[in-house]
């Protein structure tokens, strides 16, 4: 009900972006993911070894719990990493925003990836229902369950390369972004916030257009996934920028200047991403050489996650399935 705000805190190299949920008044660190749809938490149900130094939830310490009896869930990811368990329903508080009877996946087995990630206990998919685990009866997002109650059928995500930033439901603040929001048509067929880009640019050279691939907005992602004719063009303009294959992609000296690259966001809104924000880390302890915040990937659609997000505040508009985008105040 109402709107609700959370700050979203950077793991260390802004891997990923966690903030504070409550499930039936257990307050637990989650990762909100725009690119799934599954709501899972560690639990006391895990072995020991990987509940070890993370928050699990317990069901039986909360009054609100209830089972969905006969219900499982088991989710994969593109990085390869996965979870599993049962599922009941709960109350879930994210920053003043409620829903109640919330289905809860209960995790009883994750990947080690997971379990050694131990500033994460469990994600909130973002993405739209359609792509929900939970069997035998599919089950809605927090942000698809409580839109009918929020004020306004939003939510939006603010995130800083290295510093904090927020995520917040049922409301858009202007104070936030420079200008006002452009608004793009989302393709829901795949269930993901899924978006035309129809042409680029990079630095002030002249604009190209691509072969009508399509984006999604992932704040899941680390970096920014992109078809090989952005990537190509961008890093011909960065000198000594190369194809590392011990560091497991685009490199460049961290010395080297970064270009801006503008990318379309269906058809009518070039959004810029700072070369700064490209300069993802460096891969070796004297910080000779960095490794790209955009990487190639042959994927259609192409996977923009929080390298994009660093320099553009997203609007996610699940009333009429659009998405917003303003460069960050
Ligand atoms: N791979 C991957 C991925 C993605 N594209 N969105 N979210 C992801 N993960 C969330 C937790 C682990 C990976």
């Amino acid at each position: 009900s109402g709107s609700g705000t959370v700050t979203a805190t950077p793991e260390s190299q802004d891997v990923e972006y966690l903030a504070p949920i409550s499930i039936g008044g257990q307050s637990i660190v989650m990762d909100f993911d725009s690119g799934s749809s599954d709501l899972w938490v560690f639990s006391t149900q895990l072995s020991a070894t990987a509940q070890k130094g993370h928050t699990n939830f317990d069901t039986t310490k909360s009054t609100t719990f209830k089972t969905m009896t006969g219900a499982a869930f088991s989710i994969s990811y593109g990085d390869g990493s996965g979870a599993a368990g049962t599922v009941g329903t709960d109350t879930v508080n994210i920053g003043g925003a409620t829903v109640t009877g919330q289905a809860i996946e209960v995790a009883t087995a994750v990947s080690s990836s997971f379990v050694s990630d131990t500033n994460s206990n469990g994600l909130v998919g973002l993405a739209f229902s359609k792509l929900n685990t939970v069997s035998p009866t599919q089950q809605k997002t927090f942000f698809d369950n409580a839109m009918a109650t929020l004020a306004q059928p939003v939510f939006t995500a603010d995130l800083r390369k290295g510093a904090v930033g927020s995520y917040e439901f049922g409301n858009i603040d202007s104070t936030k972004f420079n200008g006002s929001l452009s608004w793009a048509a989302v393709n829901t067929t795949t269930g993901f916030w899924q978006f035309s880009n129809s042409k680029f640019s990079v630095g002030t050279g002249a604009t190209t257009a691509t072969d009508g691939t399509q984006a999604i907005a992932d704040t899941g992602t680390t970096l920014m996934l992109a078809s090989s004719a952005i990537v190509t063009a961008y890093y011909s303009q960065v000198s000594g920028a190369a194809n590392d294959a011990s560091a497991g992609g685009i490199t460049f000296p961290c010395t080297a200047t970064l270009p801006d690259l503008n990318v379309d966001v269906g058809g009518n809104y070039m959004a810029l991403v700072r070369g700064d924000d490209i300069n993802y880390a460096p891969v070796d302890s004297t910080g000779t050489t960095c490794f790209g915040g955009l990487q190639a990937t042959t994927n259609d659609p192409q996977i923009w996650g929080d390298i994009m997000f660093k320099s553009q505040f997203v609007a996610f508009n699940g009333g009429n399935n659009s998405i917003g985008m303003a460069p960050h105040q």
